[in-house]
C-alpha cells in the first residue's frame, strides 16, 4: 500500500506556515482536550487541531474498517492495536480530506466549525496509556563520555556495550506532556568527600535529550520479536526529556541501575509522529564494529535524520538559549535492534509502551545530550543570554527540546517538549 501522504508537493487548504512542523505530509497522533471540555483523539496541520473523532462521526473514514468510537477515546492505544494497514489508511484518508484539491470538507464550513480547532484553543493530553516505559542507553558518544567522566577515562565503554543495547526499566506513572512543570526531586546523596549520605533536595538536576517510540501489540509473552520484522510493530517517535538527578543517580544506581534519579520525571512532546512521515527521512546508521550477534544484525538504512536541539529558558531570558544541536542518525543501536533485543528473552510488549532511545549526544562539544556533558562535570559553566552561568538546571528554568527532519522538498517535524522546573516539594 502507497503512502499517498508523503507527496512533497501536495498542499493543504489549511494554511501552513513557512517552516511548520506540521505540513500535510506529516499527520502526527495526539489526543486533546478543547474548551468545551472534549477529549479526542486528532491530528495537526499548521497551527490547527483537528478532531478526528468528529471527523469519523461525520463519516469521513468511510469505507475504512474501524470501531465506531476509535476516535472518541483519550488514548491511542486502541488504534495502535489495530496495526500498520490500519494507520496507513487513516492517515493516507486524512492526507486526502485535508488536500487543496479536494472540495469535500474544504467547502462544508457546518462541518469545519465542529472539525477544526485553533492549536492555542486546545490542551494537549499525554496520547496514549503507557503501559511499560524502558530506556536505552544507545549513544555511544554519551556512554563514552559518562564513562570518562564517572568510571574509568582509558577504558570509557564497559566491556557489553558494544554487543547489547543496554537499558533499564523505568517507570510509565511519572511521564507527563510538554508543559507540565516539574518539581526538583528530594532524594538521598553523598556529598563529595562525605562517608555518610543525606537527605535533601538534589543540587544537580539535568535534562538528558531523547526520542522514544510507541510500539503497537508486538508479541505474546515467550515470543520473540525477529530485528527483520520489529519496524512493523514500531508505531511512531516523540521527543523525550528524560529528567536526571545526577547527585542522586551516582550514589543510588550501582550495581542495579538508575532508580529513583530518573523516575520523578519524564517529559515528551505530545503528538506521535508516524513512521511512515519519517520513511523520506531514513539514512544509514553508524558501522557497528565488532559486528553484533547474528539476531541483532540489519542490513540497509536502519537510522533517521532528525535534528534535535536543546533549550534554556531562565527568567529574565529574553530568548530561549540553545545549548545543544545533535541528531538522531548518531545513534549506535537502532530501534529495530532495540526492540529485537528487548524481546528476544520472550518479554511481552504491549501497544502503547515506550522505549527511550537513551541521550543522544553527537561527536562534537556542542552536540552533547545533557549538561553532565555540555559542561563536563560542571567543570565549564555554559553561559546564559541574561547574564548568569549553568552547571546544571536552575529552579524556574524552562528546558525546550525541538526536533525535526529537512530536505529540500519538506520538513517534518515534532514539535517541542518544554517543561519548567519548579523547586522541591515535600511534604513533612
Ligand atoms: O553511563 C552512566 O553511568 C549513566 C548514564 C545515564 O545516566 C544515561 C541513561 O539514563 C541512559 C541514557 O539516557 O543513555
Ligand atoms: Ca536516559
Ligand atoms: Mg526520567
Amino acid at each position: 500500500m502507497p503512502i499517498s501522504t508523503n507527496n512533497p508537493s501536495r498542499k493543504s487548504w489549511l494554511d501552513v506556515p513557512e517552516n511548520s512542523d506540521f505540513p500535510i505530509q506529516n499527520i502526527p497522533f495526539g489526543v486533546f482536550l478543547t474548551k468545551d471540555d472534549v477529549i479526542t483523539i486528532g491530528t495537526r496541520i499548521g497551527n490547527y487541531a483537528i478532531d478526528l473523532g468528529a471527523l469519523q462521526q461525520l463519516n469521513y473514514f468511510e469505507g475504512i474498517e474501524l470501531t465506531d468510537d476509535m476516535f472518541m477515546q483519550d488514548t491511542l492505544n486502541d488504534f495502535i492495536s489495530d496495526g500498520k494497514k490500519t494507520w496507513r489508511l487513516v492517515r493516507n484518508r486524512i492526507g486526502d480530506i485535508f488536500d487543496s484539491e479536494n472540495p469535500l470538507l474544504r467547502d462544508n464550513d457546518k462541518h469545519k466549525d465542529i472539525i477544526i480547532f485553533n492549536i492555542e484553543d486546545v490542551e494537549m493530553q499525554l496520547p496514549v496509556l503507557i503501559g511499560d516505559y524502558t530506556d536505552f542507553y544507545s549513544s555511544k558518544e554519551h556512554a563514552t563520555n559518562v564513562g570518562k567522566m564517572f568510571r574509568d577515562p582509558e577504558n570509557a565503554l564497559l566491556p557489553n556495550w558494544l554487543h547489547i543495547p543496554v537499558g533499564y526499566h523505568g517507570r510509565s506513572s511519572t511521564i507527563v506532556p510538554s508543559g507540565i512543570p516539574v518539581h526538583r526531586p528530594m532524594g538521598q546523596t553523598l556529598p563529595n568527600g562525605e562517608t555518610e549520605p543525606v537527605f535533601g533536595s538534589s543540587r544537580l538536576v539535568d535534562f538528558e535529550l531523547e526520542t522514544a517510540f510507541i510500539t503497537t501489540d508486538a508479541n505474546v509473552m515467550g515470543e520473540n520479536i525477529p530485528v527483520g520484522e520489529a519496524e512493523d510493530y514500531i508505531f511512531g517517535m516523540v521527543l523525550l526529556n528524560d529528567w536526571s538527578a545526577r547527585d542522586m543517580q551516582k550514589w543510588e544506581y550501582v550495581p542495579l541501575g538508575p532508580f529513583l534519579a530518573k523516575n520523578f520525571a519524564t517529559s515528551i512532546s505530545p503528538w506521535i509522529v508516524t513512521m511512515d512521515a519519517l520513511e523520506p527521512f531514513r539514512v544509514k546508521g553508524p558501522n557497528q564494529e565488532p559486528k553484533p550477534l547474528p539476531y541483532l544484525q540489519q542490513k540497509g538504512k536502519n537510522a533517521f535524520d532528525i535534528h534535535l536541539e536543546v533549550y534554556i529558558g531562565t527568567e529574565n531570558s529574553k530568548e530561549p538559549n540553545l545549548v545543544s544541536k545533535s541528531n538522531f542518525k548518531y545513534m549506535y543501536w537502532s530501534m529495530a535492534q532495540q526492540l529485537a533485543h528487548h524481546t528476544s528473552n520472550g518479554c511481552r510488549v504491549n501497544s502503547g509502551d515506550m522505549m527511550g532511545s537513551g541521550t543522544i549526544s553527537g561527536p562534537t562539544p556542542d552536540s552533547f545530550g545533557s549538561m553532565l556533558e555540555l559542561t563536563w562535570g560542571g567543570k565549564n559553566p555554559i553561559k546564559l543570554n541574561d547574564g548568569t552561568e549553568r552547571k546544571f538546571i536552575n529552579d524556574n528554568d524552562t528546558v525546550i527540546m525541538k526536533g525535526y527532519c529537512k530536505n529540500s522538498s519538506v520538513r517534518i517535524g515534532f514539535g517541542e517538549v518544554s517543561s519548567k522546573l519548579l523547586p522541591p516539594f515535600n511534604r513533612k
